[in-house]
């Protein structure tokens, strides 16, 4: 049985990332889509094609982790089985974000391999379980894709090889994921805070 008070302010809390994400450029167009754990195999999602921007709790569905609807007519999210591979493999994950920034598009197309290195920047401490500037932080990259199920796939053997809290689609953009919805929102900040810089650098270098 869902939990209706968790729901409802996990569908409050969705809802107002939207507009955080979408004043902050984030989630341009229809871009995105975001999610909520709400137990051991159900989560709250954004249905598919809606504008992040101007979401209502409506907009907001709940499904199991392999995307079958709960008493909802709704579509989910065209990537909704990424939200719920996530929560499948990360028990400690409460929330997923999954934005379409400018800097993410860009740096995932210009970094050709399949890790984004991140070192040297104090903000990387925003990430959880991250440390110290000395730490070196991952991001795998995976080539877009619209075969979501494959992408899925792919994500979790790679998360079985390597520990991360983010990953990006080349040309699409971010996934990341923590503890609860404003520690997710801190890492979207911190990623595209720390992706602006890698690109100013390279930039710099060339
Ligand atoms: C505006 S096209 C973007 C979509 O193809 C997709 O990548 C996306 O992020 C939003 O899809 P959605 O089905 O609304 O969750
Ligand atoms: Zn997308």
């Amino acid at each position: 049985m869902i939990d209706l008070e968790q729901l409802a302010r996990a569908q409050q809390a969705i809802v107002e990332a939207g507009r955080q994400l979408y004043a902050a450029g984030q989630v341009p167009a229809t871009g995105g889509n975001f999610s909520v754990r709400l137990d051991g195999s159900h989560m709250a999602v954004t249905a598919s094609g809606r504008h992040k921007g101007r979401l209502s709790v409506a907009d907001i569905m709940v499904t199991d982790f392999a995307t079958r609807p709960l008493g909802s007519s709704l579509k989910p999210s065209d990537e909704a089985r990424l939200h719920g591979q996530l929560y499948e493999d990360l028990s400690l994950a409460g929330a997923v974000l999954h934005t379409h920034s400018k800097s993410a598009t860009l740096l995932s197309r210009v970094e050709r391999s399949d890790t984004l290195w991140l070192s040297g920047y104090e903000l990387q401490k925003a990430l959880e379980g991250v440390a110290s500037h000395d730490a070196r932080v991952a991001v795998p990259i995976f080539d877009n894709t619209q075969d979501i199920a494959a992408l899925a796939d792919a994500v979790r053997q790679r998360l079985d090889e390597q520990a991360c809290c983010a990953y990006l689609i080349r040309g699409h953009g971010l996934y990341t994921w923590a503890r609860d919805m404003n520690a997710c929102l801190r890492h979207v900040e911190a990623l595209d805070f720390l992706f602006d810089c890698e690109l100013e650098l390279r930039r710099g270098l060339s």
